[in-house]
């Protein structure tokens, strides 16, 4: 469980007008959840993810996962960035079980659980292949595949699937479901994206900037659906998505303009 209380952080040095990025935010997410967070650049959505990543600290409230407050990184939280900082010399499997490698596990204990996750993925094929001859979209895959391999209790995935084509990002979108749903771990996930956004989430948050801070929040159903279905392109264009989809948009729009 990840609870956020009353969490306020400001940047900038002693004796200048502090930005504030976060204001006063709390959030309480049972596992299991896929959280995703929307909003217009510069609402804090990085910082709350850096947060609770435990790379910044609350300049005021408290972090929880599971109950025990957020001191620094840890085991129990795993990063994805837009960028993945994979060892493009090394090869996909050597990437995946690189953390396995770092707590000490012998190679006959780390390689089967490093497998199972990049079957998971959809990558078994490639397991010997360098990381730098795979395209944007399957180094991605293997970025989710070595978070997933740390097993965390929560997934914090800052715009994974930002730079990668829509087709791409469609199918990866699929495959994230299929990993939370297989996992039963706490999925965050910021995106600019409304569409990717409402697919996703069993909770919505939409932040709204200077400060930052939560301004709506959505239960949609249509991740759920799709683990049912497995048919993005007729959840996407289903009647109910496209009402609900319009209607977060313009939330957003109108919190990124100023309003409430
Ligand atoms: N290291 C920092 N020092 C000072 N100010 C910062 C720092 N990092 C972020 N900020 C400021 O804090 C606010 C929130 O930034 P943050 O990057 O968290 O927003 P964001 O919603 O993730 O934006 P984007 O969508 O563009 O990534 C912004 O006003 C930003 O300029």
């Amino acid at each position: 469980m990840l609870e956020i209380d009353q969490l306020s952080i400001e940047y900038g040095a002693k004796d200048t007008q502090p930005t504030i990025a976060l204001q006063n935010v709390n959030l309480s997410v049972q596992s299991n959840e896929f959280i995703v967070v929307l909003g217009a650049s510069g609402c804090g959505k990085t910082t709350l993810l850096n947060a609770i990543a435990g790379f910044i600290a609350p300049t005021r409230g408290e972090i929880r996962v599971n109950g025990m407050p957020v001191t620094g990184p840890g085991k129990d939280r795993g990063v994805v960035f837009q960028k993945h900082a994979l060892m493009p010399w090394m090869s996909v499997i050597e990437n995946v079980e690189f953390g396995l490698l770092l707590q000490g596990l012998p190679l006959h204990e780390r390689r089967p659980i490093a497998m199972e996750n990049l079957r998971r993925v959809g990558l078994s094929k490639s397991a010997s292949t360098p990381v730098y001859e795979l395209s944007g979209g399957m180094q991605q895959r293997v970025g989710l595949a070595r978070a997933i391999t740390a097993s965390p209790d929560v997934m914090l995935l800052d715009e994974p699937l930002g730079a990668l084509d829509a087709f791409t990002r469609e199918s990866i979108q699929g495959l994230l479901l299929e990993l939370w749903h297989e996992t039963q771990r706490t999925f965050f996930f910021i995106t600019h994206d409304v569409e990717e956004a409402l697919f996703l989430a069993t909770k919505l948050i939409v932040m709204a900037p200077s400060p930052g801070r939560i301004s709506h929040e959505y239960s949609p159903e249509f991740s759920r659906k799709f683990m049912g279905s497995k048919d993005a392109r007729q959840i996407k264009s289903a009647s109910d998505f496209i009402e609900m989809r319009e209607h977060v948009l313009s939330v957003v729009r109108d919190v990124s303009s100023g309003g409430h």
